[in-house]
């Protein structure tokens, strides 16, 4: 096995409630045995374990455990895995996964970010002129009026687009309360972690609104059994690299919908290697609402070309045996 260093700079940066994201920092996997295969591990400190660890973990996860693996280098191998069964089997990596039939793409989220209100306003409008089907706000980083103030503008400029709020668990419940009881007059479909990842309970309390309750860190911090046992969410957003590979997110959206919660799958603003891998995931959930995968502009420079290009609101599935038809880190060299 062998990991590669790599570094891909954000556009412009991330602002979320939890601080910036301005470079995506991580390894690319490659392994000979069983069959070769490609993986990425990317670390997002917060979400994963540090570029440190996770590079110490691949050091020696030879032959190793998967399962004692940190998650993003347990992704970053289990995806290798992956990616050399699905191609000795002759499939892409949907189908490998059981999807019974081709799928040309899944639709997705715009992620607009936490632009104030007329810059918001202005990237929504062009996503819903791109096609985009929903979009995705930031929200937490500001006073809850301005916020409030932002999604209304949004909402008065585009009253058709499906709206999703991210406040990666700025608000107190005191907040979120407030927050709920206005944006239900909003059509707001989902907020994703309103709440510290923590409060479970919180969150179960809060989907009395119309605004639905998605969870997202909250996943990772209690694990998916605890979440279902709570009641925490209507919507699960699923990454793959937090979650410890595509098997886990996968195996966590059938949990899902076998208990009537909506799987969304998104990123952590990873390279295109684990981004095909998510959109691979996406594919093979039967009408699969949009999901957060239109990250891949958010880079400023990602592995070449894109194998999961985002066209009129829905990314393009890979196609090719395997994830992306790449076999070894010395195809993006
Ligand atoms: O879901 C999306 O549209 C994009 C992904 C995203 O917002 C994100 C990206 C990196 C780290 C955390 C998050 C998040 O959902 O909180
Ligand atoms: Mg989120």
């Amino acid at each position: 096995m062998n990991a590669d260093y790599f570094s891909l700079p954000l556009a412009e940066p991330l602002a979320t409630a939890a601080g910036d994201i301005t470079e995506r920092e991580g390894f690319l996997v490659g392994i000979d045995a069983p069959a070769p295969g490609l993986g990425e591990a990317c670390p997002l400190p917060g979400w994963t374990e540090s570029l440190d660890e996770c590079r110490a973990a691949l050091e020696s996860a030879d032959g190793g455990e998967l399962d004692t693996l940190p998650p993003a280098a347990r992704h970053g191998v289990s995806l290798a895995l992956l990616d050399g069964a699905a191609r000795d089997a002759g499939l892409p990596l949907y189908r490998h996964f059981g999807r019974d039939e081709r799928v040309e793409s899944v639709p997705v989220n715009a992620t607009v970010g936490d632009a104030a209100t007329e810059t918001a306003v202005e990237r929504v409008r062009d996503s819903v002129d791109a096609g985009f089907p929903a979009v995705k706000l930031k929200v937490g980083a500001r006073p809850l009026g301005t916020d409030l103030d932002r999604v209304r503008a949004v909402r008065d400029a585009c009253p058709d687009v499906e709206l999703r709020l991210d406040a990666n668990g700025a608000w107190t419940r005191a907040e979120a309360a407030e927050a709920f009881a206005a944006l239900d007059a909003l059509d707001v479909a989902y907020v994703e972690q309103p709440l510290p990842a923590g409060d479970l309970a919180g969150h179960a309390d809060l989907r009395r609104h119309e605004t639905g309750v998605a969870l997202d860190e909250g996943l990772y911090e209690h694990g998916v059994d605890a979440a279902l046992d709570a009641g925490a969410a209507d919507t699960w957003i699923l990454k793959p690299m937090a979650m410890g590979g595509p098997d886990v997110a996968l195996e966590a959206a059938v949990l899902a919908r076998g208990a009537g919660i909506d799987p969304v799958v998104t990123t952590t603003i990873d390279g295109a290697v684990a981004r095909a891998a998510a959109v691979h995931v996406a594919a093979a959930l039967p009408g699969v609402r949009a999901c957060g995968l239109a990250t891949g502009d958010l880079l400023a420079a990602d592995f070449d070309p894109d194998p999961a290009p985002v066209e009129s609101g829905r990314a393009r599935v890979p196609q090719k045996e395997g994830n992306t038809g790449a076999t070894s880190p010395a195809d993006y060299a």
